[in-house]
């Protein structure tokens, strides 16, 4: 009797403190629960913004970069928020009315500023860069290269940013550059993964660089970077003149030299452009470049006719590269050393205008060749019927960039039937666009650490649902344990009794 009423006694007591523990057990697991959820909800990002203006030969675009604020050197966090192409021809175009630059780019920089929250304007950088367009205008003309540059410069101090400098960049830093980008976007650097190399085809210049061990022979063509913790020596090289448009100027003066030579008439007849192509031409406009070495410059008229002959095409295109003269053990053309290809490669700019048009990107290097062939033998008005919205200045050069692309890829970098399935053609690798400029401002804003960060051992979201686990594992065993105990004590009267 008595130990029924100890029991009855210890039940009252007991049973308020069940609920209790109950209670602080269920809300110590909600608390938990709330604690990692809001902990691990995305918080509004803030952005930090770059500007790159990219001068090329034939235009100019404004690219708006950002990134967010607080994770400013973890590689792979800068994307393109913004691009604008200036209307109009390159900056090298306005030699002769140098003041008239800057103001060109007035419309992309105020789009860039609409794009831009207005409070982090002032801490915004743009950098211009421009490329082989102006490196041939200050050969031919060095003060008015500089008063285009003096031009730009001025008008870019004009805009709300942080003006931080305007140059011509060298071709291997455009290559440099171009190598980055490709392998920032992909996050080569920070899984320490085999890179990628990048081929860019411009209007006045073409740049290779890809990684290799092999810079006994020519170090002047390697440069060397540490980034996250890995060294790569990285070879790279920029063909001047060897853009698509300065090699068409090329391969007309070749022509037109053996035409005027041989019967005086100022008649073109050109395989690379098609049947039926008819246009009267100056000559001037072919030959006031650097790239040719001399030529008539009057005002002279040339009749610019297409024959469609891809094949004749193919065989005058080659004659621009120079295999002969190769003092290294191994060279591109020209005599320009060149170490064995290695890996894959990313195509960008002209490479995928052009082959992107041409439906060739991912044919065999055969059969872009035969496709190339027919496409060339395509009559002209035929062409211009079907493609009412391909500007006409690229539709009438495509049978030429086409055969030029497979020409410098073969012949001059030596891909083969074998590599050809190596390279990939493209514009964007996520939502940016490839090219130099992303490249040039990670590496002027310091963006790609030399070393990897120490990072703890596991991502935030992991760490938070480790933790809530093993309390939910903790609570269960004393939960568990309680529940034991009390059986046990509950049953020891009895067998006392
Ligand atoms: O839609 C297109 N189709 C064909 N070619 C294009 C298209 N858009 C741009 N291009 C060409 O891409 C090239 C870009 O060269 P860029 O102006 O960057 O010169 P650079 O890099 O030599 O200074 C030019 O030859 C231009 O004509
Ligand atoms: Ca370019």
């Amino acid at each position: 009797m008595a130990g029924q009423r100890e029991m009855r006694e210890k039940n009252t007591w007991h049973r308020p403190l069940i609920i209790c523990i109950a209670v602080f057990f269920v809300m110590a697991i909600v608390g938990l629960l709330i604690t990692g959820v809001v902990q691990n909800k995305a918080i509004k990002q803030k952005y930090k913004y770059g500007i790159v203006l990219d001068a090329g030969s034939s235009h100019t675009s404004v690219y708006v970069y950002q990134w967010p604020a607080e994770k400013e050197n973890n590689t792979g966090m800068v994307t393109q928020k913004h691009v604008c192409n200036v209307k109009g021809k390159g900056i090298s175009s306005y030699a002769k009315n140098a003041e008239k630059a800057g103001p060109s780019l007035k419309e992309c920089m105020q789009e860039a500023e609409r794009s831009i929250p207005t409070q982090r304007h002032q801490e915004t950088p743009v950098y211009l860069g421009a490329t082989a367009g102006m490196r041939l205008l200050r050969k031919e003309d060095d003060s008015a290269s500089d008063r285009v540059l003096d031009s730009v410069v001025r008008f870019l101090q004009g805009t709300p940013f942080t003006f931080q400098g305007a140059r011509i960049i060298t071709g291997q830093e455009e290559g440099a550059y171009g190598w980055i980008t490709v392998n920032y976007l992909s996050d080569n650097f920070r899984k320490a993964q085999r890179t990628m190399g990048a081929l860019d085809l411009g209007g006045a210049s073409t740049q290779i660089t890809f990684e290799s061990g092999d810079h006994s022979q020519s170090p002047d063509d390697f440069i060397h970077f540490r980034l996250y913790g890995k060294e790569y020596s990285v070879y790279t090289h920029s063909f001047l003149c060897y853009g698509k448009d300065q090699a068409l100027r090329v391969l007309l003066d070749q022509q037109l030299r053996a035409n005027l030579t041989g019967t005086g008439s100022l008649i073109l007849q050109d395989p690379c452009f098609h049947p039926g192509y008819k246009k009267v031409k100056l000559l001037a406009d072919v030959y006031n470049t650097p790239c040719i070495r001399t030529g008539p410059s009057s005002n002279v008229n040339f009749t610019h006719v297409g024959t469609g002959n891809g094949k004749l095409c193919q065989e005058k295109v080659r004659r621009i590269f120079n295999s002969s003269g190769c003092s290294s053990r191994s060279c591109s053309f020209n005599g320009v050393f060149q170490p064995p290809l290695h890996g894959q490669f990313e195509a960008f700019s002209a490479f995928f205008f052009v082959m992107k048009f041409l439906n060739l990107t991912s044919e065999s290097l055969e059969d872009s060749k035969k496709k190339l062939v027919s496409y060339c033998s395509t009559p002209w008005d035929e062409l211009q019927k079907n493609n009412h919205n391909v500007k006409e200045k690229y539709l009438q050069e495509y049978c030429f960039s086409g055969t030029y692309i497979v020409t410098l890829l073969e012949e001059g970098y030596s891909f083969t039937s074998g590599s050809w399935k190596d390279i990939r053609f493209i514009k964007k690798i996520g939502d940016s666009d490839v090219g130099w400029t992303l490249g040039y401002m990670l590496n002027l804003t310091n963006m790609i650490p030399a070393e990897a960060p120490d990072s703890p051992p596991l991502p935030h979201g992991g760490y938070v649902t480790l933790m809530v686990l093993l309390a939910l594992l903790v609570c269960s065993l004393v939960v568990c344990g309680c529940c034991v105990f009390r059986r046990s004590s509950s049953a020891a009267p009895k067998q006392i009794v």
